[in-house]
């Protein structure tokens, strides 16, 4: 249990139960029902985006992360949010890791409220818990990470996020997670290029798997964009959905960034 990720569940799992101790699952859920049927339809953004002709761009607002420390010293998620949605991005990415990402449910809300786009909770989900609080805090997406869950898990989590009309991008690093990933419903499929064990970023993660993800798959490819070669390298394969954080947190203006880096 040394790696970082063993730690980031360990620690999901202490601020459930603490977060539950606070508010209930009852009332957690009973807020995100009152709110199906308000979802912007995350899958449904990303899929005009691409059919328009542009890249479905999946834009992140992260203050911090593990491996980078402090990404973005001024950090005003409204303004990130609106900057992105005036310059083309198909729908957000928010951080709501605290303790590893300097993120928080506020952020989340705050861009949400500040354009139209779709956002996705970025986290580390482990409990039905935290889908129920996704959807009660306005998110259109929950991300599930198939490293941290097992298959069960993957499918009872997916299940509660579509109870509550919430989309599910569902994370792979590698073939056996992509195995796994496959037996779940959603058709939003995310290949990290990251490993989140050891840190190292690879595009050539994408493309290795990249034949073994069935045409009925929106696939998105994840971290480590960070130059036109990049984007040009994952569209001449027919790529066409990215997730993007640091290359656009670092810039001045992240929208700005958005804008020349997929031109
Ligand atoms: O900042 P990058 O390299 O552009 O990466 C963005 C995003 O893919 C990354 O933040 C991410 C992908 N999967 C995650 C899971 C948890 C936390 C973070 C992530």
């Amino acid at each position: 249990m040394s790696d970082i990720l063993n730690r980031i569940v360990e620690v999901k799992w202490e601020e459930v139960a603490a977060a539950k101790l606070k508010r209930s699952l009852a009332s957690q859920r009973e807020e995100a029902e009152a709110r199906r049927g308000e979802q912007l339809g995350f899958e449904r953004s990303l899929r005009a985006t691409i059919a328009a002709g542009h890249a479905g761009v999946i834009a992140e607002i992260k203050k911090a992360s593990p491996s980078k420390g402090v990404i973005r010293e001024d950090f005003q998620p409204a303004l990130i949010a609106e900057s992105y949605a005036r310059n083309g991005a198909a729908c957000l990415s928010v951080l709501t890791d605290e303790k590893f990402f300097q993120g928080s449910i506020a952020y989340l809300r705050q861009a949400r409220a500040a354009c139209e786009l779709p956002v996705l909770r970025k986290d580390f989900m482990v409990d039905e818990y935290q889908i129920m609080e996704a959807g009660a805090i306005g998110a259109d997406c929950v991300l599930l990470i198939a490293a941290c869950l097992a298959d069960s898990q993957m499918a009872d989590l997916e299940a509660a996020a579509h109870a509550i009309g919430l989309d599910v991008l569902v994370e792979v690093h590698d073939g056996d997670e992509l195995d796994r990933a496959l037996k779940l419903k959603t058709p939003l499929l995310g290949i990290n290029n990251r490993n989140l064990r050891t840190f190292d970023v690879t595009l050539d993660t994408t493309l290795s798997l990249l034949p073994r993800v069935p045409a009925d798959r929106l696939l998105v490819t994840e971290s480590g964009i960070l130059g036109a070669a990049d984007v040009k390298r994952m569209r001449d394969a027919n790529v066409n959905a990215f997730l993007v954080g640091e290359t656009f947190m670092r810039a001045p203006d992240p929208g700005a960034a958005l804008a020349t880096l997929f031109a």
